[in-house]
């Protein structure tokens, strides 16, 4: 059962209590795993893959039936320092696209039998401009944490989650800055295509906001009002709601794993039912899964956000758990084992 929340502090104790896995079916589907026919270990990672998942769904012998893509869409006040190569107003009539089937998320959520959600959060109200004051008030932070904790459908047995945002990969690197230490320019990559003086000028925007706001940002959700946005907020609630319902997770880019790396920032263990879609090519992402200690699944240079490279991803934990589920053991099949 998902808790209500009415303050971020509730947010902090669902996460910071939120069940592990269930050690039995781990145990049971690691022995699966070693009765299968093939060499032990000849599916390489997935069958970790398998196991994990099984861990999660607390079954030796898992089924993926029900995965769930949500897609958030929010503005952001420090576009006006001109950081995105797009003019805001795309946010909205990608949303539009979306809800007529014409994004490449479409494309990939139908190819993975998902169901896809989207949910579009105040696009007329943009966050605040971070160089200048904090992003979110504490009440917008808890209301798109909410939009995202309230969206996951807990009969999913795989969650997905992805933004719509321009500007977006500002906040996601002023984030990993505040949250990780370096340098600006560390975390600050091109996005949807800035040129030479458009990286400089981001990079700039990235300092002065790391600046103001690195002495109020104790945990992830400091951040997130700092420096976040509402779309990041609430893909942040929703990997969250999925760790309390015991749903796996597979990560998108860049901007999906700084939500994330809030959840990290927050409480040890948050992103333990979470695994990497994919490798962005986003300048920043390989040290932000680093960061988290987690290995992608898939490396395509894709920088599109949207949830796209964990979509993809759906399909080779399919294969995982197909294999894993639906193979004979040496034993059905008469099989030698050594
Ligand atoms: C047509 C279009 C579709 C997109 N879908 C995802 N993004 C991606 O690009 C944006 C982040 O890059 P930046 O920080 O440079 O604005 C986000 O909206 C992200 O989802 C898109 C961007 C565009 C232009
Ligand atoms: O890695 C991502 O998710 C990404 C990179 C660039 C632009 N939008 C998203």
């Amino acid at each position: 059962m998902l808790p209500q929340l009415s303050s971020l502090d509730d947010f902090r104790t669902a996460l910071g209590g939120a069940p592990v896995q269930d050690q039995t079916a781990v145990a049971g589907a690691a022995a699966r795993n070693g009765q299968l026919t093939k060499p032990p270990g000849a599916l390489g990672r997935l069958e970790d893959l398998a196991i994990w998942y099984g861990g999660w769904r607390g079954s030796a012998r898992p089924e993926i039936s029900a995965p769930q893509v949500i897609v958030f869409a929010g503005n952001h006040g420090v576009m006006e320092q001109g950081v995105s190569a797009f003019p805001a107003e795309v946010t909205a009539q990608m949303v539009i696209n979306f809800e007529h089937g014409g994004a490449a998320i479409n494309q990939l959520a139908k190819l993975a039998g998902a169901r896809m959600d989207v949910h579009a959060l105040e696009l007329d109200r943009p966050t605040a401009d971070f160089t200048k004051g904090a992003a979110m008030s504490q009440d917008d932070l808890l209301a798109a944490l909410k939009a995202g904790w309230e969206s996951v459908d807990p009969s999913a047995d795989l969650l997905v989650v992805g933004e719509m945002g321009i500007g977006n990969t500002t906040p996601a690197a002023a984030l990993c800055c505040a949250l990780f230490g370096g340098e600006a320019a560390d975390w600050t990559g091109r996005g949807t295509g800035v040129d030479d003086a458009g990286l400089a000028n981001k990079t700039r925007v990235v300092a002065e906001g790391v600046a103001l706001h690195q002495s109020a940002i104790r945990d992830g959700l400091d951040a997130l009002a700092c420096l976040g946005g509402r779309e990041i907020a609430a893909m942040a609630g929703a990997i969250a709601a999925a760790r309390v319902l015991r749903i796996p997770v597979i990560l998108d880019g860049f901007i999906c794993c700084a939500a994330a790396a809030c959840l990290l920032q927050t409480a040890d263990g948050a992103l333990d039912h979470a695994v990497a879609g994919h490798q962005s090519a986003e300048g920043a992402h390989a040290a932000l899964l680093a960061k988290l200690g987690k290995q992608p699944l898939l490396s395509l240079g894709l920088r599109l956000g949207e949830a796209s490279g964990a979509a993809l991803a759906i399909q080779v934990l399919r294969g995982a758990i197909a294999c894993h589920s639906g193979m004979a053991t040496f034993a059905e099949a008469g099989v030698s084992d050594s």
